[in-house]
């Protein structure tokens, strides 16, 4: 006897198309219910309809969509609600009982969720596990029933509400259960994944990749405690789901493995598809449910797949799991394992919740953390941009401020430099001025021959430079160190003391001072510089109560000083300053001589001859005779006719500047002032033809004269200004030297200015001033065909030369030293009062 199927739970009453009942079908017995065990009341009563001994873990539900099309149904429910009635075209029909059987027209989604699949998901909330499966041929309804439509939500929306809301949500009209679980889903946490069996391949919707092996191990889910919010994500899933027959490749092997199992088979093959490899621990866990929906559809044209699946279902349906008798320490067992497990399971849903919300703070936390990073990053390239304003900022701060300082610095230089150069320019016109003074006390001198005066002048003059302030000293001296610095050579300086032996007068070499008597002479001489103006001082070595003793005819008698106070200035001036009290007293002496110099000039009876024996000479009686004349009238006036001068034999010596034994580079000049009174001769000089008589006279004068060579000056016009004596290798430019100082001391100054004619050159043109000193005077024309007298002629300047700054050279020199930042050096007061060069000032 084949054992009866399992009875149907209570159910809906069976439709009014259940009409067949009275004849109904059996299912192919065979062995399949060999296994299954005896269904007692209880067993019937309880949902599953198993005995204790035994379990029945697969529960069918039979759920039969509305008829599409017109006609009339080829299935009606039977049995009680419980089974499936299908009428065949003969008339005949087939009974199937399931445990349960929902009509789609009669009974909605949501009823039939309430009624056969809200009780599997309860058991869930409360740890048991459960299988939702749907079965059924091509268009039967699956995917309606499962997910629903836009009127109706579907199995896993509700099933999903119901388990993190507790029944309670959107849609759920009834209510039921809501009220009982109230609070009891706090703490739930749901894992949702979607997957798709196609070709045998599954496909994860979430993350749409494949999953090897036996469970979709990387398959990605949806969690979350918010029904709604899984809805909607798993509403967009479901719209990934292919829709094709292949899938019932898997309902074939599913089929495959549930007969297996129900008839009791030693293999089951779950391995000959995806779906029933995922399906197999529902199929072999002792705690596992599975909710079998069999979708058919009342169309008889669909009667066959219908009655295949009602077949597959009424197996499913055999399947028990056998079960041992239950003692009552495993009912206790079991009792406190489930309360255990509950309780474990609330306990961890509380801590996912507590992670899940420490994770949402954590995030949080994070997405501010990030913004403080970013607004400090923001602050870090402002702070940047910043620095590197102010960098620039300094950098030009320190440029202009560098500019300013050598701007500064700049202006303060040149300030200086107008302090100095308007010091300078006031030490000359001082200097100018005191030369002008001095100048004019000469030309009263010389036009008074009043030795009172002399005196008054010269002690005037000392008294004034006593006066001069000590910068005046000290600015003159700058400028004489600046002189000095114009050459590098070599200075050999005799300085010019004052004879301790003698304290009386002091002969002057002045056209008007004719002669010296007993005198002193220091001569002042400056290597390398031939050109530059030598002083020589005759002291006078007697007083004048001898000269009036000796009635004028007193020998003028001159002893050269010995060099004993010659003095390297140079390197004195160089080595230690200057001590001002020094300098003053230099300075005072020079104008001591200057003024003995003009006592000398009131001597009238005093006549010098500086040409050693030539004190002996006939020259000496020629003046001794004239003596008490003054020597200038004794001369005649240069501007005079010349046949109104004196005798020409007589030269007088004025001054004589020996050759320096200390330097040869001086060039030796001699110079003597003569008047020249036969202007017929000179008017003829290189003209008229030589004479016996000259020629007599030319060899005995020239014997006389020691080798010096005999010079008349003469202007262009004719006039006769001098008779010089000069050494035999002078040149013109010596011989300027002295006309210039016959012309100083003479006070004509306008006829300074000069140029030598080249008389018997056939060019006649004048020689410049820079070829004078390579013009000999031998190159002269020869004056009254004598061999050793010359003829030279001026021509005068036409425009008179201004005065001659002293230090007008300085000028350029100390704006070329300024230039090259040796304005230290010139400026320096290392000075050197007796340089030759003030000296030659001074005494212009
Ligand atoms: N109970 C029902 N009430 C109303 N319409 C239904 C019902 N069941 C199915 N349908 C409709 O029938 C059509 C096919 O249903 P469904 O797609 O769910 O079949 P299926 O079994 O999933 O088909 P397939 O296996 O090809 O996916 C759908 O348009 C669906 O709306």
């Amino acid at each position: 006897m084949a054992p009866p199927t399992p009875s149907p739970r209570p159910g809906p009453p069976p439709t009014p198309q259940g009409g067949g009942l009275q004849t109904p079908l059996r299912t192919p017995a065979s062995k399949h219910r060999l296994h299954f065990p005896a269904t007692t009341p209880k067993n019937a009563h309880h949902g599953g309809g198993v005995g204790a001994a035994t379990e029945h873990p697969v529960e069918v539900i039979g759920r039969i969509r509305n008829l599409s099309s017109g006609g009339a149904s080829a299935l009606e429910i039977a049995g009680g609600g419980t089974a499936v009635r299908v009428r065949g075209d003969a008339g005949g029909c087939r009974d199937f009982t399931l445990d349960g059987v929902s009509v789609s027209e009669e009974e909605d989604l949501e009823g039939f969720y309430r009624r056969f699949v809200r009780s599997r998901i309860e058991g869930v909330r409360v740890g048991a596990k459960c299988t939702v499966m749907v079965y059924g041929p091509t268009g039967s309804g699956k995917s309606h029933t499962m997910f629903g439509c836009a009127k109706q939500p579907g199995i896993v929306y509700r099933a999903l509400r119901d388990i993190l809301d507790g029944g309670g949500g959107e849609g759920d009209s009834s209510g039921g259960g809501g009220d009982d679980d109230a609070g009891f889903g706090a703490g739930l946490f749901v894992q949702v994944a979607v997957l798709e069996i196609y070709n045998e391949e599954i496909y994860d919707l979430l993350a749409r990749l494949e999953v090897m092996g036996k469970k979709a191990k990387n398959a990605t889910y949806i969690s979350g405690n918010e029904a709604g919010k899984i809805s909607r994500e798993v509403a967009k899933v479901e719209k990934r789901r292919i829709v094709k027959t292949k899938i019932n490749q898997g309902n074939t092997a599913l089929k495959r493995v549930v007969e297996s199992i129900a008839n009791g088979d030693s293999h089951v093959p779950f391995r000959d598809s995806k779906l029933t490899m995922l399906l197999q621990d529902s199929f072999e866990d002792d705690k596992s449910k599975i909710l079998m929906i069999l979708c058919a559809s009342p169309d008889p044209k669909e009667l066959h797949k219908t009655v295949s699946t009602l077949e597959y279902g009424a197996k499913a349906k055999c399947i028990i799991r056998a079960a041992h008798a239950a003692t009552p320490r495993d009912k206790m067992s079991s009792e406190e394992s489930s309360t255990m497990l509950n309780s474990r399971i609330v306990a961890m849903n509380q801590f996912i919740y507590k992670l899940q919300k420490e994770n949402k703070l954590r995030e949080k936390e994070r997405n501010e953390a990030q913004n403080v990073l970013r607004l400090k990053e923001e602050e870090l390239t402002q702070l940047r941009a910043k620095l590197k304003l102010i960098e620039m900022k300094e950098k030009a701060a320190k440029e202009e401020e560098i500019n300013s300082k050598v701007m500064e610095k700049t202006h303060t230089l040149r300030s200086e430099l107008m302090k100095m150069e308007e010091a300078m320019l006031r030490q000359q016109q001082e200097l100018a001025a005191l030369k002008q003074r001095l100048q004019e006390v000469e030309r009263e001198k010389a036009d008074a021959h009043q030795p009172v005066q002399q005196d008054l002048i010269g002690g005037r003059l000392l008294a004034r430079l006593s006066e001069m302030p000590a910068g005046l000293d000290q600015s003159m001296s700058m400028v004489m160190s600046m002189e000095l610095d114009v050459g590098d050579q070599p200075q050999d300086v005799k300085v010019i003391k004052e004879d301790t032996r003698q304290q009386g007068h002091i002969s002057n070499h002045t056209a008007t001072a004719g002669v010296c008597t007993g005198a002193v002479v220091q001569d002042v001489r400056i290597s390398g510089y031939p050109e530059k103006v030598v002083l020589s001082t005759v002291f006078e070595e007697g007083d004048e109560e001898d000269a009036e003793r000796d009635n004028g005819l007193e020998e003028v008698c001159k002893e050269v000083v010995e060099e004993s106070f010659k003095v390297d200035i140079t390197q004195h001036a160089l080595a230690e300053p200057e001590d001002p009290t020094t300098r003053k007293h230099r300075i005072e002496n020079i104008f001591r001589l200057c003024g003995n110099h003009r006592e000398l000039a009131k001597k009238p009876k005093v006549q010098s001859q500086v040409f050693g024996d030539e004190n002996k000479s006939p020259a000496k009686h020629v003046f001794g005779e004239k003596s008490k004349s003054p020597a200038k009238k004794a001369f005649g006036d240069e501007n005079k006719e010349p046949s109104t001068w004196g005798a020409i034999e007589t030269p007088m010596c004025d001054v004589r500047v020996t050759d320096s034994p200390v330097s040869s580079q001086l060039s030796p000049i001699v110079c003597q002032v003569v008047d020249e009174p036969l202007s017929e001769q000179l008017k003829s000089c290189s003209t008229v033809e030589e004479s016996d008589q000259n020629k007599e006279n030319s060899v005995a004068g020239q014997k006389e004269k020691g080798g010096l060579l005999e010079v008349y000056i003469k202007w262009e016009s004719g006039n006769l200004i001098k008779g010089l004596k000069l050494l035999q290798n002078s040149c013109l430019s010596d011989l300027r030297k002295l006309i210039e100082a016959h012309f100083e001391e003479t006070g004509n100054k306008q006829q300074h200015q000069f140029t030598f004619l080249l008389l018997g050159d056939p060019s006649g043109a004048p020689v410049s001033r820079e070829k004078e000193a390579s013009v000999q005077i031998s190159k002269l024309p020869h004056w009254n065909n004598q061999p050793d007298s010359y003829l030279a002629c001026l021509r005068a300047a036409k425009k008179p030369a201004v005065d001659h700054m002293p230090f007008s050279p300085l000028d350029s020199k100390l704006n070329s030293v300024v230039k090259d930042g040796r304005l230290a050096d010139v400026l320096s007061p290392k000075v050197n009062p007796m340089s030759p060069n003030y000296i030659r000032e001074l005494r212009a």
